[in-house]
Parts: C-alpha cells; structure tokens; sequence
C-alpha cells in the first residue's frame, strides 16, 4: 500500500524539458543545477549516434551508440521520442526516463526543437523551459 502510494506520488513528478539554441548554455545550467541540488534533479540520459567528446562518459553525458543499433531500438519502440541533429540521431529512451521517476529526483532532458514536438505527441506531460541564448554575438561566440 505504502509503495504504491509513493509510486504514485513519484511518478506524478513533472520531469522538465529544457530547450534552446546549441550552444545557448543549456548544459551548463543544467549541469549546475544537478551539483547544486543533487538529490532534486536528475538528468535523463539519451541515446545518440554522435561520437563522445573528450570528457564525456557513456551512460552518463549520453549512450554512445551506433546508428544501427539505435535504429534498431527505434523500431522496437523503445524510445518516448527520437531526433536527427546535426547529422546524428539523438532520443530518449522510456527507460531512461523511468529510471529517474524511480528515483522519486525530477527528471530533466535536454533536447532540441524537433524532439520537444515529439515529446508534446507523448504522455510525459513535462513542464517546459526555453533558455535563450543572451545576444547572437554571444551565441555565434561560443562557436568559435
Ligand atoms: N534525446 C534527445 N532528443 C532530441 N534532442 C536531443 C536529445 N538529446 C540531446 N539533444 C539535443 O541535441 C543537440 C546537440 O547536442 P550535443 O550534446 O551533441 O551538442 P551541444 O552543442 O554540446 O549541445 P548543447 O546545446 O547541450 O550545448 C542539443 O540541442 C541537445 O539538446
């Protein structure tokens, strides 16, 4: 009884989308945010076709996986919801998600334009958050 109603009450959490221009300084606030309030917040960990940058960790800044491999999952269905970026596949897989409302943390993604109107397609229900980058100049900057 006590489990389900802790259940319920986790799973009635609204994960947050965070959204923005690349490069627009979602993941440092994002990242910020989880070493100020690490027992809050919890990062949903995607899956992507991309190759790891140095520094990043797999199954911790993303799943680093073959195309074939993602593709695969995708048409298992395995996925709440998949974008292509750059050339690369990005998603959010049903059980990353799950594991952070397991977790009883909210769950935050960070994903780009076309993956938020498919997350809308879903029952997920997130609240939604746009970080605008300060000034184009300021944006172009951090690309070069
Ligand atoms: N599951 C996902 N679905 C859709 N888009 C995603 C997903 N995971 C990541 N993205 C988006 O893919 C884009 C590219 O991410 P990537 O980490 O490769 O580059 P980046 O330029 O470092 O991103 P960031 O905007 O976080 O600085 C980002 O806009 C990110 O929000």
């Amino acid at each position: 009884m006590l489990l389900s109603v802790k259940r319920l009450m986790v799973s009635s959490i609204r994960p947050i989308v965070l959204s923005g221009p690349s490069g627009g300084g979602k993941s440092t606030i994002l990242k910020r945010a989880m070493k100020d309030h690490p027992d809050a917040f919890a990062f949903s960990v995607s899956h992507t076709t991309r190759d790891p940058r140095a520094g990043e960790v797999h199954g911790s800044d993303y799943w680093f996986v073959p195309r074939p491999e993602m593709e695969q999952m995708i048409d298992k269905g395995l996925f709440l919801e998949h974008a292509q970026f750059g050339g690369n596949l990005y998603g959010t897989s049903k059980k990353a998600v799950n594991d952070v409302q397991k977790s009883g943390k909210i769950c935050v993604l960070d994903i780009e334009l076309q993956g938020v109107k498919n997350i809308k397609k879903t029952d997920l229900n997130p609240k939604y958050i746009l970080i605008r980058a300060p000034s184009i100049e300021e944006l172009v900057s951090s690309f070069l």
